[in-house]
């Protein structure tokens, strides 16, 4: 595997090693032992996630608060979405700032998404299959997030925002200085 350091600190892109011959592909999704050594982390990841989705589907931004904050370690395994985390962590040197990468089945790419990051993603494809790794348990009282449209992040969702399929409850979070 191969781990790449984004502009955000302990927010990694990881790219499997990929063995192809003429039956397929065969990769290690998740090899605990060189994650660590490659990161310098050792995230205790306790349950995995799985979401499809439809083309314009915009999850996002969320995090959980507290004790129950989650890391993430985050892949596509059918289509491609961007996908977005955003540092909150107010000591960081990057704080209140975002990365976006293109997340496929193709590219195979994962991104590690640290505690304190606001996480999200468009579906780019008609559709996707999002699977997720995380360090600690979905507690609903703890769910905190920041609107997709946040002025001061700005992002580009690439899509034109009138096909965005949203959650009521995603499209009336907060803006990232309601919150900081
Ligand atoms: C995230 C989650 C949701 N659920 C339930 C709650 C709800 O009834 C249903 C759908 O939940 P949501 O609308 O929050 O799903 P979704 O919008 O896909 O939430 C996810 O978005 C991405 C961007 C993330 O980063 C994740 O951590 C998570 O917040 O699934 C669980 O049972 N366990 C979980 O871990």
């Amino acid at each position: 595997m191969t781990v790449t350091k984004t502009k955000l600190n302990h927010c990694f892109i990881i790219e499997p090693k990929v063995f192809d011959d003429q039956r397929g592909y065969f990769f290690e999704s998740y090899n605990k032992t060189n994650f660590e050594k490659e990161t310098g982390l050792n995230p205790d990841f306790i349950q995995d996630n799985e979401a499809y989705s439809t083309k314009g589907t915009l999850r996002g931004l969320h995090f959980q608060k507290g004790e129950y904050a989650q890391a993430k370690l985050v892949r596509v395994t059918q289509g491609e979405v961007l996908d977005v985390a955003v540092d909150l962590r107010p000591d960081s040197s990057t704080f209140k700032e975002y990365i976006s990468i293109e997340l496929s089945a193709e590219n195979k790419k994962q991104l590690f998404v640290p505690r304190g990051f606001a996480h999200g993603y468009i579906v780019l494809s008609n559709t996707a299959v999002f699977n997720y790794k995380c360090d600690n348990v979905y507690h609903k009282p703890s769910e905190g997030g920041i609107i997709y449209n946040d002025t001061t992040l700005n992002i580009d969702w690439i899509l034109d925002e009138e096909t965005f399929i949203i959650s009521d409850k995603d499209k009336i979070l907060p803006s990232i200085n309601d919150l900081f």
